[in-house]
């Protein structure tokens, strides 16, 4: 099979890094994680904090099998699928993999491609950038959004309206501008609680 093929069918995706850290986001929080972060990204958000990711064809292109048995030389099985967009591929058979090595499987997705794959916590962070694709709603777990504008906050309220009824839901301050809007933060989960606080806790241990 060409390689374009083996990357339509999900079989070799372009993996950009893969490493073995604490879960910094959301809900997992603190849990030790392996994360795959597959390259390729057609969002363009403004803040991204991991731009040199857009370009697929910049990464190597490996066999899942290969991804996968670097994965298990870890204790943890716990994995986080990321990017990049990582629904730009069909996860598929990435995930069943995964899951028959015994992973718990959690994705970061923008949802701006169909939903794939076969995982266990969905974090969905959509983006003004780039309208989600209609897939995602029933079956993200979390909503994550990141504020980095006061219009952000009626932005993450119209996604809260069309997750699903048990979708937890996270604001996070975008990086650079988190001295300003953390305290808005704060203020706004404190009058509106159904909203929780994410922060990238990994970049404040300084880990990957
Ligand atoms: C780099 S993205 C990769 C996964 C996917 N493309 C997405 O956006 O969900 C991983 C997470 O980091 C968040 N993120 C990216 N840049 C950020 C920044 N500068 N500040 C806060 N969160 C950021 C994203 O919203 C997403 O929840
Ligand atoms: N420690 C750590 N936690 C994370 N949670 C989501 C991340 C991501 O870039 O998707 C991330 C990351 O890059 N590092
Ligand atoms: S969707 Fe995710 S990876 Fe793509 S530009 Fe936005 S934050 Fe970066
Ligand atoms: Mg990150």
């Amino acid at each position: 099979m060409k390689t374009e093929e083996l990357i339509a069918k999900g079989l070799s995706l372009p993996l950009m890094e893969a490493f073995y850290t604490i879960q910094g986001e959301g809900r997992f929080t603190g849990h030790p994680a392996y994360f795959i972060r597959l390259g390729g990204c057609d969002v363009g958000c403004v803040w991204c904090d991991v731009k040199e990711s857009w370009e697929a064809g910049k990464w190597p292109i490996l066999p899942i099998e290969e991804i996968v048995a670097e994965a298990v030389k870890y204790p943890g099985r716990l994995v986080v699928i990321t990017g990049g967009e990582p629904l730009m591929y069909d996860l598929g058979p990435l995930t069943s993999l995964l899951k028959e090595k015994g992973f718990t499987t959690n994705i970061e997705t923008s949802g701006a491609h169909p939903f794939s794959g076969d995982f266990d916590w969905v974090c969905f962070s959509p983006k003004k950038f780039k309208k989600p694709h209609p897939s995602i709603y029933k079956v993200a777990n979390e909503l994550k959004v990141v504020v980095f504008h006061n219009s952000d906050f009626a932005f993450a309220e119209e996604h809260a309206l069309k997750v699903n009824e048990n979708c937890e839901l996270r604001l996070q301050p975008e990086w650079s501008k988190s001295e300003k809007f953390t305290p808005l933060i704060i203020n706004y989960s404190k009058y509106h609680p159904n909203w929780k606080i994410s922060l990238q806790t990994h970049k404040f241990m300084d880990i990957p």
